[in-house]
């Protein structure tokens, strides 16, 4: 391929991505995923140049762009060298006209950059929001320690703040080695472990963890339990939950599955109501801090989306605190730094419910904001994250 025939590829990929963000479709990944298998031809040097183009643009633009052209116009603004392979060679993207549009270079649209600076984040690091991330793993407990996985890996890994992390460079394709397969690590951000550290859940302890996706985050409170006590991972949405217990079973751990109805589910807990002794509630959220990883991701959230975010934020928060036995505890998290997302919802949650007290969180990381902590990429080097511990009296 020429270099001019994978700028035009580039532009072809960011139509679909963009088409796919207006319409809340399937992922930048998994957009750019499918437009290339529907392209074998294309061999795996141009594929990787294709894809650091599209992601170049979509990291530059923040609003939404017209077209891809116009989001890789942004680009050529700033590049020279790719100005000049806009030159209308057979397979390359057609000369550039004066009067074309293209696209606007910033963090996120101009509502959200207000949201963020209102929440106390600079220009600069929103910037960093979407730098390249890291690879993290999470040693499972359950078959090994840190240091024995380090010593086995084949290349070397960076130990991180959480206990169990280790740091490989991004796109290494751990997925594939026999490790993984063996249970021996999970791929999970050490921000995303830390917020499990702060939930302190002991072997023998009774756990819900209320909005389990797929198992992040439950995996790591099975491997904290150590086999011991009992575990319950729960979600409103089949497929998500439905990939939980294969991982469950390669990482060895034993956990309960429980598929809620949306609106039912304090029904669907009813054996569970005030016996946890520790809740996990990861809320659905707008996802602003894990943007290093889905940078499109800011080009989908909506004022409109923000408010149902935190309607459902203040819900599930509800439905697990209702969970807690009294003298237990629970811990919020969103992967968001908006604080109408995360200090808001908790702010409000104690102000009416004054039978909870919020915890002193120690996990080594972290700025303390409103009840809780915020993780950042430019302070703590992970995905960005607020979680609270809260204490029933
Ligand atoms: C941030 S994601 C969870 C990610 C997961 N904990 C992990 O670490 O990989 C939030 C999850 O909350 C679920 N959810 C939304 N509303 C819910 C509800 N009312 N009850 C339980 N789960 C809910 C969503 O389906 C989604 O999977």
């Amino acid at each position: 391929m020429t270099p001019a025939a994978r700028v035009q590829s580039a532009i072809e990929v960011l139509d679909a991505v963009i088409a796919a963000a207006r319409r809340e479709g399937a992922s930048a990944e998994r957009v750019a995923s499918e437009w290339l298998k529907a392209r074998r031809f294309i061999g795996s040097k141009d594929r990787r140049a294709i894809r650091d183009l599209a992601w170049g643009a979509i990291r530059l633009c923040g609003e939404v762009p017209v077209s891809g052209r116009a989001a890789m116009l942004a680009v050529a603004k700033v590049d020279p060298v790719l100005t000049a392979l806009f030159d209308g060679s057979r397979y390359g993207p057609a000369p550039i006209r004066e009067e074309e549009p293209v696209a606007s270079v910033g963090v996120a649209p101009a509502w959200l950059e207000e949201q963020l600076a209102a929440s106390g984040i600079s220009r600069e690091q929103g910037a960093g929001l979407l730098a390249r991330a890291p690879l993290d793993l999470r040693a499972n407990r359950l078959k090994t320690t840190r240091d024995r996985l380090a010593a086995i890996l084949p290349l070397e890994a960076e130990r991180t703040q959480a206990p169990d992390a280790l740091r490989l460079p991004g796109g290494t394709p751990v997925e594939s080695w026999p490790e993984f397969a063996e249970g021996l690590f999970e791929v999970q951000d050490t921000g995303s472990q830390l917020t499990c550290s702060a939930l302190e859940v002991c072997p023998g302890e009774a756990v819900v963890d209320l909005c389990a996706g797929a198992g992040g985050k439950t995996l790591a409170l099975a491997a904290a339990m150590q086999g011991e006590g009992h575990l319950l991972a729960c979600d409103i949405d089949r497929p998500r939950l439905s990939r939980l217990a294969p991982r469950a079973a390669r990482a060895g751990a034993q956990v309960e599955t429980r598929l809620l109805d949306p609106g039912r589910e304090t029904e669907a807990l009813a054996d569970w109501q005030g016996k946890a002794d520790a809740v996990m509630v990861d809320a659905p959220c707008s996802g602003t801090g894990t943007w290093r990883r889905g940078p499109e991701a800011r080009w989908r959230i909506t004022p409109q989306s923000l408010a149902r975010y935190a309607r459902m934020q203040a819900e599930v928060l509800r439905i697990g605190a209702s969970l807690v036995r009294p003298g237990g505890r629970l811990t919020y998290v969103v992967c968001s730094l908006l604080d109408a997302e995360g200090p808001d919802v908790v702010g409000a949650f104690l102000e009416r419910n004054p039978e909870w007290r919020a915890a002193e969180q120690q996990v080594g990381a972290g700025t303390p904001r409103g009840s809780g902590l915020r993780l950042t990429p430019w302070d703590d080097s992970t995905d960005g994250f607020f979680f609270a511990t809260l204490h029933r009296l």
